[in-house]
């Protein structure tokens, strides 16, 4: 049974998060209060809601899949901590408070980064140790595993940046900036979806439906970012406004202009709302998910 709203998946993650958080000694506190810094920065969570609502889209019970879900969270929240770092966005603020390298030093939020990636894994790794018993089990999760570190990964996430770094120094493209958008964002969010459907036992017809769904709904949420970041609000997006955006960034704005880009929304929310229209009776969640992110620009 699928929950009511977002909300609720939300309040399951922000109740959780830390419960995750491994025991570091003393010694590194710095490195713990960094971690947990972020953590509870505030933050939407899209990426663990879209994970245990797949899970109970697909007939399993979120609650199976909320260290997946949390080990999730750790990798955005990693994402954001060395995005924001002097040597890449150079950004002083994030959910609307100080970046993470701002009060504790480039350092130790580089080190905070990589404690939360590493963690992902180690909470994975142990949730896979108690299933140990039932192969089907294990093999659900040994799949959501795979996808969350190849989405996150050289070849999805980390590839994104490197080309969104990059692309500062290059001639601007269509090309790259669809590359970016593919692999930057969208493949986290279809990394989380397809986790989460994993977990929850989905077939190969719900999957792949839910794939083209998850691309779709991630290349618009960064469609979705980039307009909210020129009209000013981009503190509804949980940002600081205005002075810390002051990298010039390739972005669908900044290439083809506001009304292309709004063109471009609304045809991603389109095929991602045509992608699981056979799902008609029980896809309201997601369908609601990608209509209000378009409706939030307006
Ligand atoms: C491997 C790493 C560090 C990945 C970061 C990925 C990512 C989505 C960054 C934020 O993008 P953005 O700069 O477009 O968003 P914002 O405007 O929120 O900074
Ligand atoms: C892909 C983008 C736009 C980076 C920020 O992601 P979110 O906007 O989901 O950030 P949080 O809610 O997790 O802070």
């Amino acid at each position: 049974m699928m929950r009511e709203n977002y909300d609720e998946y939300k309040q399951m993650i922000d109740e959780h998060l830390l419960d995750f958080m491994p025991n570091i000694n003393n010694m590194s506190n710095p490195l713990y209060e960094s971690m947990k810094y972020s953590l509870t920065a505030g933050g939407k969570r899209l990426r663990p809601v879209l994970l245990l609502a797949s899970c109970e889209f697909a007939g399993g019970d979120s609650k199976d899949a909320l260290t997946f879900a949390c080990a999730m969270e750790y990798i955005q929240t990693y994402s954001l901590i060395h995005d924001d770092l002097p040597a890449m966005d150079n950004d002083d603020f994030r959910r609307g408070v100080p970046t993470n390298h701002k009060i504790y030093g480039a350092g130790i939020a580089t080190l905070a980064g990589d404690g939360l990636l590493n963690t992902a894994f180690e909470i994975m790794y142990k949730n896979m140790l108690l299933y140990f018993d039932s192969q089907l089990e294990l093999k659900k999760r040994i799949n959501a595993a795979y996808v969350i570190a190849k989405g996150a990964g050289v070849g999805g996430m980390i590839a994104g940046q490197v080309s969104d770094v990059e692309s500062e120094s290059k001639e601007p493209s269509n090309e790259m900036l669809e590359y970016i958008h593919v692999n930057k964002t969208a493949a986290l969010i279809v990394a989380a979806v397809k986790a989460g459907l994993y977990i929850g036992g989905a077939d190969d017809a719900m999957m792949e439906k839910m794939t083209i769904y998850a691309e779709n709904l991630g290349l618009a949420y960064q469609v979705a970012d980039d307009i909210l970041d020129v009209r000013g609000n981009a503190e509804e997006m949980g940002k600081g406004t205005g002075e810390d955006e002051k990298n010039a960034k390739l972005t669908y704005v900044s290439l083809c202009g506001m009304e292309a880009a709004e063109k471009k929304l609304h045809e991603l929310t389109e095929n991602a709302v045509n992608a699981i229209a056979d799902y008609y009776d029980n896809a309201e969640f997601f369908r609601d998910l990608v209509l209000k992110l378009e409706s939030r620009t307006k």
